[in-house]
């Protein structure tokens, strides 16, 4: 499976958010890095075929993913940054099974994978647990065990580990170390990147590097130091 960026471009409110990206991604884990506000969730939402680009290609395994959303259901899961952008169900079960019963799966097998997900991480008792009375990190596991049910070949992450406590972050570092799945990964922890294949820094919309994380996040980290260095406030994320 591989996931092909051609020269994409996305504007938004009058402004290049994208510009120019073009990668083949064909490595099993792919981070993605950038300051606030360099485009690094748009590009996961046009790979996830949420956002269809106002210039270029992207396509998974060939298929545009913004053209064939059924193609995409299966093809690709996003977990999004905000949990609360994503649970739409009042209960757990009903949330994990509804993607399955998306993909075509009876109610009765949907449910039945949804507590084979919920008991792999130890959490059957939050079968019946209504979802807005989780926490954000349990809301947060919600989302990546609903997308995880769906097994879809391609896995993009937007800051997935970011209200999780340590021990729940490490379990999920090490359960997506087994699992066959592409995924490509947004972050702003380089430390989450660790035994990643590939990075991409976005900088202002753009891809100002692309390469093995051995080259690419060492400058990366270094440059954020230096910019974070400075008590110019016009350097702030814009
Ligand atoms: N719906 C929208 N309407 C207008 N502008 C938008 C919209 N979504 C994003 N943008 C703008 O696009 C740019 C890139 O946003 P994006 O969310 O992709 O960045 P990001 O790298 O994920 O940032 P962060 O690290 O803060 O999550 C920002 O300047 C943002 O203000």
């Amino acid at each position: 499976m591989s996931v092909e960026l051609q020269a994409i471009g996305v504007a938004m409110a009058g402004r290049t958010v994208l510009d120019g990206i073009s990668a083949r991604l064909d490595e099993p884990r792919v981070g993605v890095v950038g300051r606030n506000g360099s485009g690094k969730t748009t590009l996961a939402r046009v790979i996830a075929g949420l956002i269809a680009p106002d210039a270029g290609r992207a396509r998974i395994g060939g298929i545009d993913m913004a053209a064939d959303r059924r193609a995409a259901l299966s093809s690709v899961g996003i977990i999004f940054q905000n949990p609360d952008h994503q649970i739409i169900f009042p209960t757990v079960l009903e949330e994990i099974a509804f993607g399955l019963t998306q993909q075509g799966r009876r109610q009765r097998d949907a449910e039945a994978a949804a507590r084979a997900m919920l008991d792999r991480f130890g959490k059957a008792h939050w079968e019946s647990a209504a979802t807005h009375g989780l926490s954000q990190g349990q809301k947060q596991l919600l989302c990546l065990m609903s997308v995880l049910a769906m097994q879809p070949r391609v896995i993009v992450m937007d800051e997935p580990f970011s209200g999780l406590d340590i021990p729940t972050r490490l379990q999920l570092m090490r359960y997506l170390d087994g699992i066959a799945a592409q995924v490509v990964m947004v972050t702003h922890d380089p430390g989450q990147l660790r035994g990643f294949d590939r990075i991409l820094w976005l900088d202002g919309g753009r891809l100002i590097a692309d390469g093995p994380p051995d080259a690419v996040l060492p400058r990366f980290e270094a440059q954020m130091r230096d910019w974070g260095g400075l008590d110019d406030l016009a350097h702030l994320a814009c």
